[in-house]
């Protein structure tokens, strides 16, 4: 006869193991290359997929004009997902990183040079970060109107940690490259 698990019983790594609170990821995607909708649409379902992630809300999709990006570029898709956690920071942004290689994301010297898929963290929590490989609050999020409105769109009140409510941000920022795509939609399964 095959045991059946005691639910009450809490197994070892369960007491042992780190355990870490429960934090709001904001977490920005774009691509200007290839099938922009099916990588930002995939990365939204890897995310949901992600162990210890769950995904609580996806933005509207915005078309965007490059911003600081090589002459000729593209435009953009970009969207907002929004996801409690429990992963740690790193392993957070691992799991960004593997999610835009598993897109093919070539890593040319090119400064901001086209991508299939980018996956930033713009904020998890109050955590602050000041290394090269994770900087958080993402420092360049604060004047991203691309990053910005459809964060807005789906949280009205939010706040950069340490820098200014969404809302005022937005409102200081240039707003005339970003352009609504009310016919393509995120699905979250
Ligand atoms: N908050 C963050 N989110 C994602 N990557 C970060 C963050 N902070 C630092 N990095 C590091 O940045 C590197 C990614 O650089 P990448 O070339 O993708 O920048 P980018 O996304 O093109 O530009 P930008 O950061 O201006 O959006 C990664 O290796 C990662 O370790
Ligand atoms: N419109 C737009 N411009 C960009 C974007 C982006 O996602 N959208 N990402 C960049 C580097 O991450 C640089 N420039």
């Amino acid at each position: 006869m095959t045991e059946t698990p005691n639910p009450y019983i809490i197994d070892a790594d369960t007491l042992t193991g780190e355990m870490h609170p429960i934090r709001r990821a904001v977490i920005a995607l774009g691509s200007n290359l290839g099938d922009r909708l099916a990588a930002l649409q995939g990365a939204v379902a890897t995310l949901a997929d992600t162990p210890d992630v769950w995904v609580t809300a996806v933005s509207p999709v915005y078309e965007t004009e490059p911003v600081d990006a090589p002459e000729g570029s593209e435009a953009f898709l970009n969207a907002i997902v929004l996801a409690d956690t429990t992963l740690p920071a790193h392993t957070l942004l691992d799991r960004a990183l593997a999610i835009e290689d598993a897109y093919d994301r070539q890593r040319p010297a090119t400064h901001n040079a086209p991508r299939t898929l980018d996956v930033d963290l713009i904020v998890l929590g109050d955590r602050l970060s000041h290394e090269d490989r994770l900087r958080l609050p993402h420092p360049r999020a604060a004047e991203r109107a691309f990053v910005l409105q459809p964060w807005f769109d789906i949280e009205a009140d939010a706040q950069i940690p340490g820098v200014g409510t969404v809302k005022e941000l937005l409102e200081a920022t240039d707003r005339s490259g970003i352009a609504l795509r009310e016919d393509l939609v995120l699905e979250v399964e």
